[in-house]
């Protein structure tokens, strides 16, 4: 017979019974996986699911690539995560809790980069996300100091004290994307976060997200169009279509399995469709 691994994966802890050793660090590593079970979303008035039974499991520290056509079911994915829609039906979960019913909790955890440019437009950078840091509960030093040093970060100099409306398309990504990971989450969605940019600013923005999954294990969800960016960028990926799951792996071993040049390749093999800039 088996034994039986008893796991409380909200602290780490871990029990044993019988002979088989655990590297406490599995456990510790995967304390904020992303569980979804039979997920399905369907829309009132509509004809098609925008979801239809979707299961993945998304492991801690992972940086995990969601990519599919337009109207593939990407941004309902995305918002059923972050909470701010229902599905019809199954169930999303995060570090053991089920999204649906610990939503406060849960927004402490994860951090939301939307694909629209959220921010004042008249307001500086830098009040931009002063002002998104205090709703986040970020107050005093401990919040001026956050926002200084990402703006360190992401190269801000004393631009960062000009109003939003004359910054560049990279510029106001990136306060974007600082603006969801003031609060440090353990899990950051990213809805395209380098649509519509140069390729430094692009280049600039996978290196910091890069830093901040390894330096501080943080589990990025992202969707792109880039299929060339997803292949270099991504620990795993997964391609849907029609709110169904087509496909789930490494990219590099699912277009060497399948005898593709590329993950394009890939893509547009299972999908047959051209993919949008
Ligand atoms: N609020 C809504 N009401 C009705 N149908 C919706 C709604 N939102 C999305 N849909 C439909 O659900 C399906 C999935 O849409 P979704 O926006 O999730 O796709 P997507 O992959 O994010 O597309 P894109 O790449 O264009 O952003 C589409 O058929 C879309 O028309």
């Amino acid at each position: 017979m088996r034994s039986k691994i008893f796991v409380s994966t909200q602290l780490g802890f871990y029990y044993v019974r019988g002979e088989t050793q655990v590297n406490p660090c599995i456990f510790m590593l995967d304390t904020h996986s992303i569980v979804i079970s039979n997920l399905s979303k369907h829309y009132r008035g509509t004809s098609q699911d925008a979801l239809r039974a979707i299961n993945l499991k998304i492991s801690s520290g992972e940086v995990f690539g969601l990519l599919g056509p337009n109207g593939a079911g990407k941004t309902t994915f995305f918002s059923i995560l972050c909470g701010l829609i229902y599905p019809s039906d199954g169930e999303v979960s995060l570090a053991g809790m089920s999204i649906a019913s610990n939503l406060k909790s849960i927004k402490q955890i994860i951090g939301v980069v939307p694909q629209e440019i959220a921010l004042y437009p008249t307001l500086s950078g830098e009040d931009n996300l002063l002002f998104i840091g205090r709703m986040y509960g970020l107050k005093g030093t401990k919040l001026k100091e956050r926002v200084q040093s990402c703006l360190d970060d992401f190269g801000f100099d004393q631009n960062r004290r000009q109003a939003v409306k004359n910054y560049s398309g990279g510029m106001k990504r990136k306060i974007n994307l600082i603006a969801g990971i003031l609060h440090q989450p353990k899990v950051l969605l990213l809805d395209e976060p380098t649509v519509g940019i140069d390729v430094h600013a692009r280049k600039e923005i996978l290196a910091q997200l890069r830093q901040l999954n390894q330096q501080e294990g943080t589990t990025i969800i992202y969707t792109s169009h880039h299929m060339e960016e997803a292949e270099q960028f991504c620990d795993r990926v997964a391609i849907i279509d029609e709110g169904q799951l087509i496909t789930t792996g490494v990219p590099e071993t699912m277009v060497s399995v399948a005898n593709c040049r590329s993950l394009e390749e890939l893509f547009l093999q299972h999908t047959g469709k051209k993919i949008r800039d």
